[in-house]
């Protein structure tokens, strides 16, 4: 097997070669920071080695677990929110038919559905509506098990579940995942006799797609998990401290990018030429947003779909205000063929086309584009995977995710902790006169 790869080629200019090689001696400091785990956050270490420490004991619970709901549901729904919910969703969409939901007569897997990661009415007014007279399930994932926007779809949707087939069957169709021992979710399924997994102390939200967070509900959804984790190992490997700089891809990611900030490119933009990518990106945007957003520091992290976007945000991208880089997943190979074919009449004037793939055209696109981006200003970074497969999707999380523990530390924030995201649920329970918030609701009353 290949490794997923890294070019940092097109984003010399504003930073120098030498620029960044001198990073090393911090990055190095970083990365023993990191590993020796006497860093800021260093309770949230978890994830470092769990691709390498997930036992086949551990998969096979899962994959058992699976199979219960893929026996007994049509429909499975992930309730979850932020790294509850997009590491699934990277994973599922990246893998399953992009018309999933339209292949009801040959069905090999349950449709996995969402909720819980909005407070929309009508999203669950219209997801209830599509339940009724199906056979579905409940995956709730909390880590905090305090959430409101997932407490919230699992109230309506436990409810729905128990009034169509009883409390008791009820029960085996609802798996909870959460923290061992806190918060209203574990109480709620310990009482009820669901069956649960746990979300260890020492993993952030973020950093947990390779729990069974992530693990169960793609493994509902036929995605083989142990490939998504085989890449995960090879990239701990490929990524770890033993690894020096020249070959280290995560540390020369995280170098890169920090010297790009201090040069004054203040966002990057994760493109992809794959439309099935388009929740890693979103997966990505949690995972550095949260990680480096603070303290008034860290490069904002945005992503676009590409081409599709080019026709949007590509003027923007090639003439706006020059503080931005990119760094784009390049897949190497698509996985079906598709050629475009001869036209007699070439009305279109695209017999020029004939006989090509259509991945070809699109490499040439994504060629073109680095090259018009370069000449803009904007510096690019590729990240090259072989394929779209479990396995380079694995590498690809892990690859992110160590980058971004050193990341973190070369900007001197705390990379594991999130207490900006707080502001809002604290404003939002005073609004709603949560019993405990009288005096936070008084006060911003008065604001209103
Ligand atoms: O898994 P939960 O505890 O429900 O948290 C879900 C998400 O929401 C929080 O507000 C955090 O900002 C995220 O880091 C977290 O992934």
């Amino acid at each position: 097997m290949k490794n997923i790869c890294l070019n940092f080629e097109k984003a010399l200019g504003v930073v120098s070669k030498e620029q960044i090689l001198t990073q090393e001696a911090t990055v190095n400091a970083c990365m023993d920071t990191l590993h020796k785990g006497n860093g800021a956050g260093n309770d949230f270490l978890g994830w470092l080695h769990l691709p390498s420490s997930i036992t086949d004991a551990e998969l096979t619970e899962i994959e058992n677990t699976a199979n219960v709901l893929r026996s007994k549901c049509e429909v499975v729904v992930a309730i979850g929110i932020g790294g509850s919910y997009l590491g699934t969703r990277a994973v599922v969409e990246a893998m399953n038919n992009s018309f999933d939901w339209l292949h009801a007569n040959d069905r090999k897997n349950p449709i996995l559905l969402y909720a819980g990661h909005n407070i929309g009415e009508d999203y669950l007014y219209e997801l209830s509506e599509v339940l009724k007279g199906k056979q579905f399930g409940i995956i709730n994932i909390s880590k905090s098990g305090t959430t409101t926007e997932p407490a919230i779809a699992f109230r309506i949707l436990k409810k729905q579940l128990e009034d169509a087939v009883g409390k008791e069957e009820a029960k085996h169709r609802i798996v909870a995942i959460t923290d061992a021992r806190k918060g209203a979710l574990r109480t709620l399924a310990d009482q009820e006799g669901y069956k649960t997994f746990v979300i260890p102390d020492n993993v952030g939200g973020r950093f947990s797609v390779l729990t069974p967070v992530g693990l169960l509900p793609i493994a509902v959804a036929g995605v083989n998990i142990r490939e998504l984790v085989a890449g995960a190992v090879a990239m701990e490997k490929a990524t770890d401290q033993s690894v020096p700089f020249a070959e280290n891809i995560s540390a020369q990611y995280a170098a890169v990018r920090n010297e790009l900030y201090k040069s004054g490119k203040k966002v990057e933009i994760l493109c992809n030429f794959h439309p099935k990518l388009h929740y890693i990106g979103e997966w990505w945007k949690q995972l550095y947003g949260e990680s480096e957003g603070k303290d008034g520091k860290g490069i904002y992290p945005a992503a676009v779909d590409l081409t599709t976007d080019l026709h949007s945000m590509g003027q923007w991208i090639q003439e706006g205000e020059r503080t931005i880089f990119e760094t784009v997943i390049s897949v190497e190979k698509a996985n079906h063929s598709v050629v475009v074919p001869t036209d007699e009449a070439n009305l279109d004037g695209l017999n020029f086309l004939a006989g090509k793939h259509v991945d070809e055209v699109n490499k040439m696109a994504e060629l073109g584009t680095q090259l018009a981006h370069v000449d803009g200003g904007v510096p690019n970074i590729k990240v090259t995977m072989p394929e779209v497969s479990p396995y380079y999707i694995g590498q690809l999380f892990y690859f992110f995710e160590k980058a971004c523990g050193i990341s973190g530390y070369i900007l001197g924030v705390n990379p594991f902790n999130q207490p900006g995201v707080e502001a809002y649920k604290k404003n939002m329970f005073a609004l709603l006169n949560k019993p405990g918030y009288e005096k936070e609701s008084e006060a911003i009353k008065s604001r209103l």
